[in-house]
């Protein structure tokens, strides 16, 4: 079953078309990893699903229900994290999780098991450290803590690891994929490694329109160009080998692509440059990286 479909979504801002006949699903229970360049369109699309902005053209459901401009009622099971989230910095962590349960009529009993519970989820400890004393990892934690709340069955997060150092991004993954099983989660960036790090499927926003949505397995198979990268000794034996194994050199490196088996290829290739007593010092088997197909798609 689907949570989401966008159907033939138009969005402008002025005269700029940023979406442009956007269509795409997302499957119950993925990690959805929504990538783009700057200014493709991402935030654009997250708020017209929350319905915090109104659309040209073209429908959004969720969980089977339209998204309306609004006061939308699908928001119920949906939990945002924004970009930068905002905080009253005198509560402490779990003032600001009861007065945020209040505002979405959570009944009291249950603010008082599910709080701990959500506190002890995300490591931030149940004491009485004010916000403002939070680091901006525990920051971005409590948002996850805050957008979880109220159990959704659909969590937006947008660009949740931008601002975090590398040991607060690690740390924040983790959390994210050990939700995978309580909730569906679109979360975009335009940090590939976090992408496929977490996500199970993978979006890349690119004029307007999704060029691209799949797993990561199936986007790798289809764009996938692997290499075998051979190091020689000088670059007058890598013009030598390239010529001969028909590979791009550049300086003392030659790259063989090949799209069939890796053992048949190497094999062949190593054969062949034996036979010419041409003996690479270094040879790598090198798959494609998200980064490199994201490269491809948007060229
Ligand atoms: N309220 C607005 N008024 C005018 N232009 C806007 C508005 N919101 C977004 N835009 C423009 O729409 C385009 C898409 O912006 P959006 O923030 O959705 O992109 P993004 O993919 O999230 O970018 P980034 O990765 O930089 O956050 C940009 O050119 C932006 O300047």
């Amino acid at each position: 079953m689907n949570v989401l479909e966008v159907n033939h979504v138009n969005k402008h801002f002025g005269d700029k078309q940023v979406l442009h006949d956007l269509s795409f699903t997302v499957p119950e229970g993925a990690i959805f990893g929504f990538v783009g360049e700057n200014g493709a369109g991402k935030t654009t699309t997250m708020k017209l699903i929350l319905g915090l902005d109104t659309i040209d053209a073209g429908t959004i459901n969720l969980f089977g229900q339209p998204v309306h401009y609004g006061e939308t009622a699908t928001n119920q099971a949906v939990g945002y994290l924004p970009d930068v989230p905002e905080y009253y910095n005198y509560m402490t962590a779990a003032e600001y999780l009861r007065f945020c349960g209040r505002l979405t009529a959570m009944a009291p009993d249950e603010l008082k098991t599910r709080i701990p519970e959500m506190l002890s989820l995300v490591g931030l400890p149940n004491n009485k450290h004010r916000i403002r004393g939070f680091s901006r990892g525990m920051k971005q934690r409590l948002g996850i803590a805050q957008a979880l709340l109220n159990r959704p069955k659909l969590l937006i997060c947008d660009e949740p690891t931008s601002a975090l150092d590398p040991a607060g991004r690690s740390e924040f993954l983790t959390l994210l994929a050990s939700l995978k099983t309580q909730t569906t989660i679109i979360f975009s960036t335009h940090i590939l490694a976090d992408v496929e790090r977490v996500a199970d499927r993978v979006g890349i926003l690119h004029h307007g329109q999704l060029q691209v949505n799949d797993t990561l397995a199936a986007i790798k198979a289809q764009y996938a160009v692997n290499q075998i990268v051979l190091s020689f000794e000088t670059e007058a034996q890598a013009k030598q080998a390239a010529t001969l194994i028909q590979g791009k050199q550049n300086a003392q490196r030659v790259v063989v692509t090949y799209h069939d088996d890796y053992t048949e290829t190497a094999n062949a290739v190593l054969s062949q440059l034996l036979a010419n007593q041409l003996v690479p010092v270094a040879m790598d088997r090198s798959e494609p990286s998200l980064e490199d197909i994201f490269l491809e798609v948007i060229a």
